[in-house]
């Protein structure tokens, strides 16, 4: 017997897909805190944090076929295929049992955003941006010390390319509809979550 948000989960372009899910995406340059703030938001809002980079980075340790491709493009700073990284979402939305998601990392090019619309036809309810100078954020990768192999100085000034040229289009994008909402990042973490917070608190319970 399945819980009730499977059983009321439904079938989209012939994969089962949680029903009426609400998403936001989670945005910001390497190392501006997107995965440090999801945690925090996911122990005051209960949310499920699905991070596109960790689902990859997992799928890599996993010996799965596509390994070898993801663990190049992300030495590289490059994006993996939508098709892959979509997947791998999907899967993760449906074994979570939940049906409020952070996601966070993604989408990080017009590739990725195009193709989640079409596939999953899910809109997010909003888009957390995390706005934050690339100083900081390569001070903040360059001592995050989880032995990740994207976190050097070449890499790094790899992906911070790819995220002016590929990603900040998207963010223009959800701006454009008014979407976005931005968060200045390069603050200690408790001052950003004050932010944050004040983002998913609704209206009418916030104090005067
Ligand atoms: N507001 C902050 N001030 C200082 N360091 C931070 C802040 N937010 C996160 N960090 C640290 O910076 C590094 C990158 O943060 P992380 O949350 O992994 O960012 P992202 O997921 O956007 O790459 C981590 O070592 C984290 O502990
Ligand atoms: N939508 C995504 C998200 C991440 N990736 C790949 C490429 C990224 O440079 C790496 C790391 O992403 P991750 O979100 O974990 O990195 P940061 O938390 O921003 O430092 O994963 C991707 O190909 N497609
Ligand atoms: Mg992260």
């Amino acid at each position: 017997m399945g819980s009730v948000v499977e059983s009321t989960n439904k079938e989209v372009n012939g994969s089962v897909a949680v029903k009426n899910p609400t998403v936001v995406f989670v945005l910001g340059g390497p190392g501006s805190g997107k995965g440090t703030q999801c945690t925090n938001i996911v122990q005051h809002f209960g949310y499920t944090h699905l991070s596109a980079g960790d689902l990859l980075r997992a799928e890599i340790k996993s010996g799965s076929e596509n390994g070898t491709m993801i663990q190049n493009m992300i030495k590289e700073g490059k994006i993996v295929p939508s098709e892959v990284t979509i997947k791998l979402l999907q899967r993760a939305m449906l074994e979570s049992g939940n049906d409020k998601f952070l996601i966070d990392g993604f989408p990080r090019n017009e590739e990725n955003r195009a193709a989640f619309e079409e596939v999953t036809k899910i809109e997010p309810a909003f888009v957390l941006f995390f706005d934050c100078p690339e100083e900081e954020m390569e001070r903040r990768l360059l001592s995050r010390n989880q032995g990740r192999e994207d976190d050097n100085i070449e890499t790094i000034r790899k992906r911070f390319k790819v995220f002016l040229e590929s990603s900040l289009p998207v963010i223009e994008h959800y701006t454009a509809r008014e979407k976005v909402r931005k968060i200045d990042a390069g603050r200690p973490v408790e001052e950003v979550f004050e932010s944050v917070k004040a983002v998913f608190t609704p209206k009418d319970e916030k104090a005067d």
